[in-house]
């Protein structure tokens, strides 16, 4: 399979050991998903494929050439531009410029907030703008670190599904940091589950329908549902075991 590796990682931070020997691919110009319980590393694993945190062992190889889009459960947007400048500023100027920031606008439910700023928005929606920023940054590589926190459980659904459409007009290697059922769901290609200490993936499911469904109730999705509630329910809490000197 064509896509990242991972391969003999290790990350320890004082007092605690994340990963030791730790190997995992990710698919090109697919979706992954990363489940597992809080404080497994999720966000360090993001790091580490960002080249924000270099591992004291292993290799990382296979990472595409040209930068990295990054979106965090704090959207991280500049206080002082409006929403359509927000998502505009990463694109370079050109004569698609407009219409793709508009389109982005108009279908994440953006368009009458164009003009507002930051603080003059909800969490959900200050989120959607992180969200079309990093659709509109034209990077191979796009990490989300639970970026649709925000959102309560009715827009999740809607929001997920117009986000993948939107990915689908411009497919890149991506890996998803999530706690709900919804992402790896409605979104995912493949969910790969952490668990242990230290950590290692413990479970690994390929979405059934290729193409996506359209909502949570699809019948198709039992198998995954049933599969990851199973895999998250065999886990320990990291904190339990793994501790150890950094070396
Ligand atoms: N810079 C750091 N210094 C020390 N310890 C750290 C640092 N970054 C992460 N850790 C520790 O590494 C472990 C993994 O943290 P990480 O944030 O990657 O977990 P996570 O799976 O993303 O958690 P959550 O789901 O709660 O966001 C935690 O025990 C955390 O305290």
């Amino acid at each position: 399979m064509s896509g990242i590796r991972l391969d003999g990682i290790r990350v320890a931070f004082p007092g605690r050991l994340v990963f030791d020997d730790f190997s995992l691919t990710i698919p090109e110009g697919k979706i992954t998903c990363l489940m597992g319980p809080s404080a497994c590393g999720k966000t360090t694993l993001l790091r580490v494929l960002a080249g924000l945190l270099t591992p004291q062992a292993g290799r990382c190889t296979g990472l595409p050439v040209g930068p990295v889009s990054m979106v965090f459960q704090e959207p991280r947007l500049l206080p002082w531009a409006t929403v359509r400048e927000n998502i505009a500023l990463v694109l370079p100027p050109h004569e698609g410029e407009r219409t793709m920031v508009e389109h982005l606008m108009e279908e994440l439910g953006l368009a009458p907030y164009a003009g507002a700023y930051p603080h003059q928005l909800s969490g959900g929606l200050k989120q959607r703008v992180g969200l079309a920023r990093a659709l509109a940054f034209p990077s191979p590589l796009l990490l989300m670190d639970e970026p649709f926190l925000s959102l309560d459980l009715v827009l999740l659904s809607k929001t997920l599904r117009v986000f993948h459409r939107l990915w689908k007009e411009q497919p890149r290697t991506t890996v998803l940091v999530s706690h709900r059922l919804e992402e790896p769901l409605l979104l995912a290609d493949h969910v790969v589950v952490l668990g242990g200490a230290p950590t290692r993936p413990v479970a690994f499911f390929e979405h059934p329908v290729p193409h996506g469904v359209e909502d949570m109730t699809d019948p198709r999705l039992l198998p995954l549902e049933h599969g990851i509630r199973q895999a998250l329910a065999s886990i320990e809490e990291p904190r339990t075991s793994g501790r150890t000197s950094p070396s």
